[in-house]
């Protein structure tokens, strides 16, 4: 795949960005998401591909738009067959109370690349390029601290840890805090979260915890295109979700198996981008500038050269025909 595809999805995270932006501390998480969807699905129908959702808003009978399974892009003739992975709006929660670190992003790779996870929690661990190789999801937690804090060439203290705030982890804060580790908790959206432990400047040297197993997948997409580590396992909290990866075709062995970043998103053919829509720690959000003009801020990835693209864009309110047609729908005008 020659094409850097990710430029074109790039305007496609932009418009889910620009349009679930306008919900901010509205406290309607599901309008939000909807219209994010919604915007993502029309901005798609320019992007010349025969892409097919591996990773999206659930099953055809859940999800309107960007279900599982259904065909996204031009479907032209000629053009790249690829998988698609979405999450037009990763933390519902954030934007409906203005939190920080609410994206939209997507990630898309050659057919058969991305996993196709069933939509239920996955134990994850994440690291940037420095620490590639040592961690082991068969270790404790213990032992992947302080080897990847040798990899790192810090002391234990000196480590970053990002980790979901939930009693869920508490395992986790126990032990980070006996081997003096600070911890950084964030509320929701661990695509955000797991993508900063590839850029020094965050300070993030790792994640660990349980999370969204499709998040899991659109990471694990990004984590190889900078070229950290990650390893996974689908976790199902309740017997529920359980049932859901049953119906996936996942055995109770597939369900105990360690992935590693390769199950997760396979070869090097991997796009990836995202756009901030609320301030993030890496990415800005969406901040209108006044003149019905907006400005955001995106992260675009290539798998297969690595390079990685801050993208700054000013938009025009006033000619962004999804924008006007959804806010027209939710009688935001
Ligand atoms: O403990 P929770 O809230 O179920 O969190 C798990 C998942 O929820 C999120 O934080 C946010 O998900 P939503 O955007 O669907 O609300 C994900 O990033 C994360 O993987």
């Amino acid at each position: 795949m020659d094409r850097n595809l990710a430029l074109e999805l790039v305007r496609v995270t932009e418009a889910a960005a620009l349009v679930s932006s306008q919900f901010m501390g509205r406290g309607d998480k599901n309008g939000a998401d909807g219209a994010a969807v919604e915007a993502m699905r029309r901005a798609f129908e320019s992007v010349k591909i025969k892409g097919e959702v591996v990773i999206g808003e659930g099953e055809i009978d859940e999800a309107p738009m960007l279900y599982i399974g259904e065909k996204v892009g031009s479907q032209e003739e000629g053009t790249m067959e690829v998988d698609i992975a979405v999450d037009p709006l990763d933390g519902t929660e954030l934007i409906a109370k203005g939190l920080p670190n609410a994206i939209a992003v997507i990630a898309m790779g050659k057919k058969g690349s991305l996993l196709n996870a069933p939509d239920t929690y996955m134990k994850k661990i994440i690291v940037g390029p420095k620490a590639k190789g040592v961690i082991d999801l068969d270790k404790s937690v213990e032992e992947n601290i302080i080897d990847v804090s040798k990899a790192l060439g810090k002391k234990t203290t000196q480590m970053t840890i990002m980790v979901q705030d939930r009693e869920r982890h508490n395992y986790i804060f126990e032990v980070a805090r006996k081997l003096g580790c600070k911890i950084r908790m964030f509320d929701a959206g661990d695509v955000a979260a797991g993508i900063a432990t590839c850029f020094e400047e965050t300070g993030v040297d790792m994640l660990m915890g349980i999370g969204g197993g499709p998040e899991g997948v659109i990471t694990a997409a990004a984590i190889k295109c900078m070229g950290g580590d990650m390893q996974a396992q689908i976790y199902p909290l309740s017997d529920e979700e359980r049932e859901r990866c049953h119906q996936m075709g996942y055995l109770d062995s597939d369900i105990e198996k360690k992935l590693t970043i390769d199950d997760l998103a396979k070869g090097d053919d991997l796009f990836f981008a995202a756009t901030g829509i609320t301030e993030g720690n890496l990415l800005k959000g969406v901040v209108n500038i006044g003149g019905n003009k907006a400005r955001t801020e995106s992260v675009v990835m290539r798998g297969r050269t690595g390079t990685i693209r801050f993208v700054n864009a000013i938009h025009n309110l006033d000619k962004n025909e999804i924008l006007i047609d959804l806010m027209k729908k939710y009688n935001m005008e």
